[in-house]
C-alpha cells in the first residue's frame, strides 16, 4: 500500500509532506494486513495475551472481543488478558485473566476496557521477565504514543533476548494523534460524542440573553477532537487549538471577538481543545504516572477571563461552560469505530501468525496495513494550521486570526 496518494512537485502543493530535501516524489510502501499463507506459530502452542493501556477509548472492548475472536479461528486455545495496562505484569494480586468467545461475546456492548487500563508502571525488563516467565509467545498491546513506545521496547528487550514473541500494537486514542495513519480507533464517537456537548451549549447560549457557550475538548498536544467536533457540529463562533497561538486580550483577541459575536449575533459558541494556549497559564511542570505533562485548565481560565470582561465593559453575558471530558471517552464505539475496531483486531493477529513483530495494525490511505512501531512514535501527529482541515474549520466559524 502507498503510504502518500498525492504526487506533488513543490515544496508548496496542497497536501504535500516534504519528505526529501528538493521535495521530489518519494516512493513509500507499507503491507497490506490480513491472512498470510504460511503461518509462524503453530496454533496448538500458542499463549497469546491481550493488553489495553493509557486513557480509555471507544473501542477497546470491540478489539479485544475480535482478537479473541481471531485466535481462537486460529485453533489457539491459551488466550488471557493482563490487567490494568503494563502495571498487570508486575503488581502482585493481579491476576492474568483465561479469555475465550464465550467471555467476551457482549463485551462489546458497553464503553470502557474489559481488562482494565493503567498509566505508568513496570520498567521493560521487568515486563519481559513477566512475557519469558508466563511463556507468552503473541502480545497485543492496545494503546496510544506512550503505549507504542513501551510496545517497542518490549519488542527490542526481546529481541535483545533472542525471545520469539510477536508483539503487535493496535492504535487507540481518542486524540487521533499518533502519526502516519488516517486515523486511531474510537476519535469518530469522540467527536460524535463532543459534538453533543457543542450541541448544549449553543442551545444553552441561543436560549439565554447574551449566552456565551464555551465547551473543552480532550486532545493533550492536539487539536483534532476540537477541530472535527466544530466542523460536524457546525454551531462553533471560534475553535481554538494547540497548533494555533492565539491572544485573549487587545484588539484582535478572542474576548474583542466575542464581543462583536454578542453585538451582532446575540449569542455564540466557543470551542477549546484543553492543549491550546497553554503559553497563556502557569504551568505547574508536573505529570502522570506515564511521564506526560499535566495541563492547566484552559476552560475555567477562559471561563473566568471572558465573565471578567463583559463585567469590566459593562455589557451583560450569560456564559454556560461545559466540560465533558471523561463522557467523550467512556462510552461505547460508534458504527464506524466498531468497524474499525473489528479490521484492527483481526488483522494484529494475522500480523502476529505471519510472524511479524514490533508492528501496528492500523489504517493508511483507506487501506488496512501493518507499520513498523518505530515509525509512529517519532512525534505525536498534530493539526496542521496550514492544511486544508484547519482552513475548512476557519472557513465554517468564520473567526478571524487571534493575534
Ligand atoms: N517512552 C516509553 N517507553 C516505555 N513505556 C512507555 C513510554 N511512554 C509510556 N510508556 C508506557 O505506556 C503506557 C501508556 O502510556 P500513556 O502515555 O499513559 O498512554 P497512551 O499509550 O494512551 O499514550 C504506560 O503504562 C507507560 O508507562
Ligand atoms: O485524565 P487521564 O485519564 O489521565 O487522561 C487525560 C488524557 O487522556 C486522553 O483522553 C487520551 O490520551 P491517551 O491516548 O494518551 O490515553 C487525552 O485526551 C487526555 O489529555
Ligand atoms: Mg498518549
Amino acid at each position: 500500500v502507498t503510504m502518500s496518494v498525492i504526487k506533488y512537485s513543490s515544496p508548496t502543493s496542497a497536501g504535500a509532506e516534504c519528505i526529501d530535501p528538493d521535495c521530489s516524489w518519494v516512493e513509500q510502501w507499507v503491507h497490506r494486513a490480513g491472512p498470510r499463507k504460511d503461518i509462524y506459530y503453530e496454533p496448538n502452542e500458542v499463549k497469546a495475551a491481550i493488553v489495553t493501556c493509557g486513557g480509555l477509548c471507544p473501542g477497546l472492548n470491540d478489539v479485544i472481543r475480535q482478537v479473541v475472536f481471531t485466535l481462537e479461528t486460529y485453533g489457539v486455545k491459551n488466550i488471557v488478558g493482563i490487567p490494568f495496562g503494563f502495571r498487570g505484569f508486575f503488581e502482585k494480586g493481579l491476576k492474568e485473566m483465561p479469555l475465550s468467545r464465550n467471555l467476551v461475546e457482549n463485551i462489546n456492548l458497553a464503553g470502557g476496557s474489559f481488562l482494565g487500563v493503567s498509566r505508568g508502571g513496570p520498567k521493560t525488563s521487568e515486563i519481559v521477565d513477566s512475557i519469558q516467565a508466563r511463556r507468552i509467545d503473541m502480545l497485543f498491546v492496545l494503546g496510544g504514543n506512550g503505549t507504542h513506545a513501551g510496545a517497542n521496547a518490549i519488542h527490542d528487550e526481546c529481541r535483545k533476548r533472542k525471545l520469539k514473541v510477536s508483539v503487535v500494537a493496535v492504535p487507540k486514542t481518542i486524540d487521533n494523534d499518533i502519526p502516519l495513519m488516517d486515523k486511531t480507533f474510537g476519535f469518530d464517537t469522540a467527536v460524535e460524542e463532543a459534538q453533543r456537548a457543542i450541541n448544549s451549549a449553543y442551545i444553552e447560549a441561543r436560549s439565554a440573553y447574551h449566552g456565551i457557550g464555551l465547551v473543552k475538548l480532550m486532545g493533550r498536544s492536539s487539536g483534532f477532537i476540537a477541530m472535527h467536533a466544530s466542523l460536524s457540529s457546525g454551531q462553533v463562533d471560534v475553535c481554538l487549538i494547540p497548533e494555533v497561538s492565539f491572544a485573549l486580550d487587545g484588539e484582535y483577541g478572542v474576548l474583542q471577538h466575542l464581543e462583536q459575536l454578542i453585538k451582532n449575533k446575540g449569542f455564540c459558541v466557543v470551542c477549546v481543545a484543553e492543549a491550546a494556549g497553554q503559553e497563556l497559564l502557569q504551568n505547574s511542570g508536573a505529570t502522570d504516572a506515564s511521564g506526560n505533562a499535566i495541563l492547566s485548565d484552559i476552560g475555567v481560565h477562559m471561563q473566568q477571563k471572558i465573565k471578567t470582561h463583559f463585567k469590566g465593559i459593562g455589557v451583560h453575558a450569560d456564559i454556560k461552560y461545559i466540560d465533558p471530558t471523561y463522557m467523550v471517552r467512556a462510552c461505547r464505539a460508534n458504527a464506524s469505530d466498531a468497524i474499525l475496531c473489528t479490521v484492527l483486531g483481526q488483522n494484529a493477529v494475522h500480523g502476529a501468525f505471519a510472524g511479524f513483530s514490533g508492528i501496528t495494525s492500523c489504517i493508511c490511505n483507506t487501506h488496512y496495513v501493518y507499520l513498523p512501531v518505530t515509525q509512529v512514535i517519532t512525534a505525536p501527529k498534530r493539526v496542521n494550521h496550514k492544511g486544508r482541515m484547519w482552513h475548512r474549520c476557519l472557513t465554517s466559524t468564520g473567526q478571524p486570526d487571534f493575534r
